[in-house]
Parts: structure tokens; C-alpha cells; sequence
């Protein structure tokens, strides 16, 4: 339902624009009641499991979330950290990076443009954002995912729901939405930086292993580009490294229930190859742009136990993008661009307050 009173900007508001990172959301702590909550409304959404909610619904509360909860809590457990959620911690330093580059940029001490994140499940909330940043002014929003890769289940289902929060607005921002960026220079740049950094000091392994999420696969026959963005994405990032394409591998992890995911699946593939005889992998996850349950988990550990039983003698993780300073340039770059046809590069608030003021004393605006 709309709002019946929007009095957040008054005549004369001047324009403000803000980027709005959005990533998944994580629970708010490894704990199982935290588990429960943050399942319910991540399994819960129609975009994540695509079958018939008379069907889907009952499985959901009577089975996975009595038994998913306790058991990913131990997972979450086993990650934490002091400040909380690894995908959590990340998400907030890029926002903070991301709001201190673009002010530089931008080369404005008071920043032009604010720079907030939202979780699609969990918190902070993708309305209470929204609401936020619109009872500061923000009359533009430009929607950055935290995913490179565009997929129903993760950037469609995020830009969902800031429609669902438009549709509730009497006097409604405007609204830009990135929707992927997997073959962008800088973001390729970024990842191949990673690469080479951990090449540089640890030596390079006989291959290299991208293990990208998987989805169902029957997403990909109803059209969605997931599948496709990955495999560019890994051929970009395989050219810019100089690799043969024997020495790079896609795989797809985190399988999720019974029908025929993305394949191959990593870490079948791991004790593949360690049992075909290869004794030293280096494994990367480019579609994720914050370390988390998903890498640290269930790559990091659970992974590299099956390739190390198999008989692997090395596994080498390298670490997600996180703060590393190509990454948030990146970032930066890509927001300037899709902030370009709102003309904010080079205008400082106090001169678009100015031009304002300027026009109003003309009477050429309300
Ligand atoms: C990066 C892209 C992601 C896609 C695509 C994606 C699809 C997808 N995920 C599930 C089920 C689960 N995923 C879980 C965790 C999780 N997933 C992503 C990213 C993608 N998911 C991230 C970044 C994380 C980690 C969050 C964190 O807190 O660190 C989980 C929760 C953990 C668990 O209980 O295993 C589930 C469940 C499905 C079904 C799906 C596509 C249909
Ligand atoms: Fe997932
Ligand atoms: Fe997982």
C-alpha cells in the first residue's frame, strides 16, 4: 500500500544520489535460531526454490528448517569472527572503501554521493535502506549487486524487492540497476591481480580450479544467463592470466536438494583430479566478491580435506576480492559510469545546491 503522507523531500530538495550495494545477507549469528530465521527467508523466496509453494512450503518447515539450522550453525560457527559474519564484515569495509573512493574521485570532501549496503535476506533490510537513505535526501539510487554474475536467484530476486519497496512510495526516487558486470575490465583486472599476487609468493599450482555457486540446471534451459556470465567470466580471467585452457577449470559447488545442479560439480572434480595425479591445485571463487561460508567453509576446508584424502598434496585457496584496492576501484569505476547520465562527476553538493537556488530565484523551477 502507498504511503498516504511522503513529505521526506520537501519543494526544492535538492537531487541526491546514492549507490546502494546489495549482497545476500548472512544470519546474525552461528546460532541455530538465527539459522531458522535467516533460512525461512532465504528458502522461503520463490526465486530460490522454484517449485510450487503448496509443495515446497511443507518440506521446508516440517523438514530443512527442524534439521539445516543446528547444522549450518556449526558451519557458521567454524567462520565467524570477532566482528561477526566474514560476508558481513567484507560487505561493510567495501561500502565504507567504495564511500571513501568515490568522495576522493568525485573530489568532494562532503560526499555528493552516498554509498550504503543492504542484505536481501537478513539485515541491514533492503527497505529499511531504502527508507533510510530517503530520509536523507537520496532522490537518485543507483543498485550495485555485490555479484558479478547476473542469476534469478540472487540479482533478480534482490531488484524484486526494491520494486516491492518502490511500489509503496507516493513520491518515488529514481532508480538505476546494475545488472552484472562478469566480463568488466576492472573486475577481471581484479581477480587476475589476485591471482598473480598469490602466484608471486606461494608459486603457482598445475591448475587452477574456479569454483563458481551453482544453481539448478534447469535455470539455464528456462533461460537464465548464469551459467553463460560464469564461463566468460573464466575465459576473461583465463586470457588475462595467459593460461591454456587445460590449466583452468569451471566447476560448481553448493549444491542445494536433489534435482541435477550446475556441472561439473567442484568437489567431485577435486577427487577426480587428485586421483588422476595431480598433487598441487590452486582454487579461486570469482563469483563471489566477499569471502564466506560458501569459500571459507566449504572450499577452504571441506573441500580441501576431500582433495588432500584423495591423495592431493597441496591445495591453495585464494582469497576473494574483499578490500583489495583494484577490486573497490573497480567498483568505483563501474558506479561512475552508470552515475554518469545523472551528472554527478564534477558537482559538488554546494554547486548543485547553488544551480538550484539559482533556478528557483529565476522562477524556473518549483
Ligand atoms: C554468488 C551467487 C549465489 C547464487 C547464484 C546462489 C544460489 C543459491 N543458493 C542457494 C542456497 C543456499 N546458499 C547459501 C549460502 C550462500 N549463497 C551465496 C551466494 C549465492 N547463492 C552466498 C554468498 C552464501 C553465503 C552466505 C553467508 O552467510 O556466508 C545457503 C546458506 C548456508 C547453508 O545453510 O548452506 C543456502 C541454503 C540456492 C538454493 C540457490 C539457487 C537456487
Ligand atoms: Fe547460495
Ligand atoms: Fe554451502
Amino acid at each position: 500500500m502507498t504511503t498516504r503522507t511522503d513529505t521526506a523531500w520537501r519543494h526544492g530538495t535538492p537531487q541526491r544520489t546514492a549507490v546502494l550495494l546489495v549482497n545476500l545477507g548472512t544470519p546474525d549469528a552461528p546460532t541455530a535460531p538465527a539459522l531458522r530465521t535467516y533460512l525461512a527467508e532465504f528458502l522461503g523466496d520463490p526465486r530460490v526454490v522454484e517449485i510450487p509453494r503448496a509443495a515446497w512450503l511443507p518440506i521446508l518447515h516440517g523438514v530443512i528448517l527442524r534439521v539445516r539450522p543446528a547444522k549450518s550453525a556449526a558451519k557458521y560457527a567454524s567462520i565467524w569472527t570477532p566482528e561477526g559474519s566474514p560476508l558481513a564484515v567484507w560487505t561493510r569495509r567495501q561500502t565504507t572503501l567504495l564511500q571513501g573512493h568515490l568522495g576522493e574521485r568525485l573530489g568532494q570532501p562532503e560526499p555528493a554521493v552516498l554509498v550504503r549496503y543492504a542484505m536481501r535476506y537478513g539485515n541491514p533490510s533492503i527497505p529499511s535502506v531504502l527508507d533510510e537513505l530517503k530520509a536523507q535526501g537520496a532522490t537518485r539510487i543507483l543498485v550495485l549487486p555485490l555479484y558479478p554474475q547476473y542469476a534469478g536467484s540472487t540479482t533478480a530476486t534482490a531488484n524484486d524487492k526494491i520494486n516491492e519497496w518502490l511500489a509503496r512510495q507516493r513520491r518515488q526516487p529514481e532508480l538505476r540497476f546494475v545488472n552484472h558486470y562478469h566480463d568488466d575490465p576492472g573486475y577481471i583486472g581484479a581477480l587476475a591481480r589476485r591471482v598473480t599476487d598469490h602466484w608471486a609468493t606461494q608459486g603457482r599450482g598445475e591448475k587452477l580450479v574456479l569454483s563458481f555457486h551453482g544453481v539448478p540446471e534447469r535455470t539455464l534451459h528456462l533461460g537464465d544467463p548464469y551459467h553463460c556470465e560464469c564461463h566468460v567470466t573464466a575465459r576473461l580471467l583465463r586470457e588475462a592470466l595467459g593460461l591454456r585452457p587445460d590449466e583452468l577449470q569451471v566447476t560448481f559447488q553448493s549444491r542445494f536438494g536433489k534435482a541435477k545442479w550446475l556441472e561439473p560439480y567442484t568437489e567431485p572434480t577435486l577427487i577426480a583430479l587428485a586421483q588422476q595425479g595431480l598433487k598441487r591445485v590452486d582454487v579461486m571463487c570469482p563469483g563471489f566478491t566477499s569471502d564466506c561460508l560458501e569459500t571459507l567453509e566449504e572450499i577452504n576446508q571441506e573441500a580441501r580435506e576431500a582433495f588432500l584424502h584423495a591423495g592431493g598434496q597441496a591445495f591453495h585457496y585464494i582469497p576473494c576480492l574483499n578490500d583489495q584496492p583494484q577490486w573497490i576501484s573497480a567498483l568505483a569505476a563501474l558506479a561512475e559510469r552508470h552515475l554518469q547520465g545523472w551528472d554527478v562527476r564534477g558537482k559538488p553538493a554546494a554547486e548543485l545546491n547553488a544551480q538550484r537556488e539559482r533556478a528557483l530565484a529565476m522562477g524556473a523551477a518549483d
